[in-house]
């Protein structure tokens, strides 16, 4: 690789939350929206697993660990926070690491909640907690798996990051004559 080349970053994050048990209800937070009548996830936070793995995915792009290194369960002011919380605190840390966020793309897979009504509504929720475009999908396992069964939902996301002072020189910095010869 060329010593002064600046290559963006794509970091991947995957979060599995399992939906709580009938005697411990809880609401359902996905995507970053409250889902009216729908069963709810368990976690520490809210278990909001989209918002979870486009924030692991950030932190992935950037090579700053993960979730648990900035989030982990023994931290007690994380517990019950919401996922545009998370997301948004885990783009701050991204920024202030020095990356930019190009963008996030999310995909859930469940069967219930039936995504595609909200997905606008979930997209600028996040998007605005990100400071950048999120998009989300969501697919069923045709019945497969923990998925299919009904049992929890899985997201998986890929992250876009580049580094702002050497995007910056880049962009800044005076480049050869048009016309120049090359060296
Ligand atoms: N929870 C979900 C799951 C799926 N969708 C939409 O349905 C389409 C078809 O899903 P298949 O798993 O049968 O391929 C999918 O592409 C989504 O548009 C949804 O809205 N919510
Ligand atoms: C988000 C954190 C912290 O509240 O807890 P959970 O809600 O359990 O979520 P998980 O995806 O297991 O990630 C670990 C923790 O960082």
């Amino acid at each position: 690789m060329a010593p002064d080349m600046v290559l963006p970053r794509t970091g991947v994050g995957i979060d599995v939350h399992a939906f709580a048990p009938e005697d411990d209800p809880q609401p359902l937070w996905l995507g970053g929206l409250f889902w009216e009548g729908e069963r709810g996830l368990s976690g520490h936070s809210d278990g909001d697993c989209v918002a979870h793995a486009a924030a692991d995915a950030l932190f992935s792009a950037c090579g700053i660990g993960d979730l648990g290194t900035h989030f982990g369960t023994d931290r007690p002011e994380y517990s019950g926070a919401s996922g545009v919380k998370l997301l948004s605190e885990a783009a701050r840390i991204v920024r202030a690491a020095g990356f930019e966020i190009g963008n996030v793309a999310v995909q859930f897979v469940a069967n219930r909640p039936k995504f595609g009504p909200r997905r606008e509504e979930s997209q600028r929720v996040l998007s605005q907690a990100a400071g950048a475009p999120v998009s989300v999908t969501a697919t069923t396992s045709d019945g497969l798996g923990f998925t299919g069964r009904g049992e929890g939902i899985s997201a998986v996301a890929t992250a876009l990051v580049y580094p702002v002072s050497a995007h910056e020189d880049h962009a800044t910095a005076p480049g050869p004559a048009k016309g120049a010869p090359h060296a």
